[in-house]
């Protein structure tokens, strides 16, 4: 079964992560995955950190020649903000007490805990005083590793014909409109996204957000937004009703819910579904020689049962607003139990755009182990014939 792990810090040397259960002979493209790691630094609202680092993949085991061996596949993103927190940062023990001192006294400490981050519950859990050895892993930087490894993914279902779109289809209040984006096949929702600053493919919406930050940026304040995922080119079948855990729809709620900041998922109609009747919900089922099955709508957004339909596999994702705030929320200091306002060092104001290429790629890391759970093979070529004679099955049917 496919797997990943990611470690690291956002201030430490770099992240790391290994995928495990790739088969061997998948062409890997690095430059597309560094490409990935830039769109994910990049949209309109985003902070200091982003003029510093310049994200790319340094390979450090399971890629020869230009093709995955079969092998767990490492991959490391450095951090190029760690040449300013060597010290602070520092794995190492303090040699001498004295050092101990200079090194809290410069330590950056973090003892003002951000509502809507991690600093106050981690600090109680993992018995800190100083939230920054919460902040460190909680902090969204790990999503570069995460990034990495969907992208890597991502060349598997290439492989297949799968191709995996995030877009942005709101920031706070304001809302893309439905019947621009309607009009747009995933290329073409793709390829405006790509062009809008907040990754938006609606222009007269794009540029309305884009205000919207700055309104938010100059109240010091944070915005979050909606995110849309669209998957095409899915065989009828992944996933499966058997089971809890092997339900597709039940894996990709829980991966994308698992992204810093990501606090509502739904297929589909979603909520939406819940408030209608059940003939405008569910799709009719229609058959012909050139397609086989087919449905005349894709309301439940390309799963039924905990499996793929075949249809677009439609997904949106509520983003919250950034925690740290320039204009900063009350606290209570950690230890003293004084009141306070909240920690605020640099902060991006929204990262939704980044969220976008974050919720594609967690999207495109499940649809490919999802893949390999059912066509599954040491080699492409073994998961090839497994994908070809479904395929072949499915035309019988
Ligand atoms: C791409 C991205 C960038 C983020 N940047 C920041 C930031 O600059 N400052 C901040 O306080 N939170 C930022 N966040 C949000 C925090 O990571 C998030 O609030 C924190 O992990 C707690 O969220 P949770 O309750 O969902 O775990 C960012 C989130 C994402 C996805
Ligand atoms: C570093 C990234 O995002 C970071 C996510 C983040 C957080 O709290 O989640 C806080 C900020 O970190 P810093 O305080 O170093 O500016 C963001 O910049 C990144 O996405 O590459």
């Amino acid at each position: 079964m496919l797997r990943y792990l990611t470690a690291g810090e956002s201030h430490g040397p770099g992240l790391v992560t290994i995928v495990e259960g790739l088969p061997a002979g998948i062409p890997v493209d690095l430059e597309a995955i560094n490409r990935d790691l830039e769109r994910r630094q990049g949209g309109y609202g985003r902070g200091g950190r982003q003029k510093i680092e310049r994200d790319r993949v340094r390979v450090l085991g399971g890629i020869r020649h230009g093709r995955t061996l079969g092998s767990p596949v490492a991959l490391l993103v450095e951090n190029r903000d760690w040449a300013n927190w060597q010290d602070i940062m520092s794995p190492l023990p303090p040699d001498d007490p004295a050092e101990l001192e200079t090194r809290r006294a410069q330590s950056r400490r973090v003892t003002r805990p951000r509502p809507g981050h991690a600093d106050l519950v981690g600090s109680l859990k993992y018995a800190h005083d100083d939230a920054r050895n919460v902040l460190e892993r909680a902090s969204a930087r790990e999503t570069a590793a995460r990034v990495a490894a969907g992208s890597l993914a991502r060349q598997l279902l290439r492989q297949f014909g799968i191709e995996v779109v995030g877009h942005v289809v709101a920031i706070g209040p304001v809302e893309a409109d439905p019947a621009v984006l309607g009009a747009l096949s995933p290329q073409e929702l793709a390829d405006r996204a790509e062009a809008s600053p907040v990754r938006c493919a609606d222009p007269a919406a794009s540029a309305r957000m884009v205000a919207e930050i700055d309104a938010a940026r100059a109240e010091g304040d944070s915005l979050g937004g909606i995110i849309e995922v669209i998957a095409t080119g899915l065989p009828p079948g992944l996933g499966s009703h058997v089971h809890w855990d092997r339900r597709l729809d039940g894996a990709l709620a829980g991966a994308l819910m698992s992204i810093q900041a990501m606090k509502g998922v739904e297929i589909g109609l979603g909520f939406e579904a819940a408030r209608r009747r059940g003939s405008a919900v569910h799709d009719p089922i229609a058959w012909s020689p050139e397609r086989g099955y087919f449905r005349t709508s894709n309301r439940a957004g390309g799963t039924e049962g905990g499996m793929s339909t075949g249809m677009p596999l439609v997904i949106r994702v509520a983003q919250k607003p950034i925690a740290t705030l320039y204009r900063p929320l009350p606290t209570v200091e950690m230890g003293t139990h004084q009141p306070a306002e909240a920690s605020v060092e640099r902060s991006d104001v929204c990262a939704v755009p980044a969220g976008a290429v974050i919720c594609e790629c967690v999207t495109a890391f499940e649809l490919a182990r999802f893949f390999l759970e059912k066509f599954g093979g040491d080699s492409l070529e073994e998961v090839r014939r497994a994908y070809d004679g479904y395929l072949a099955y499915l035309r019988t049917r």
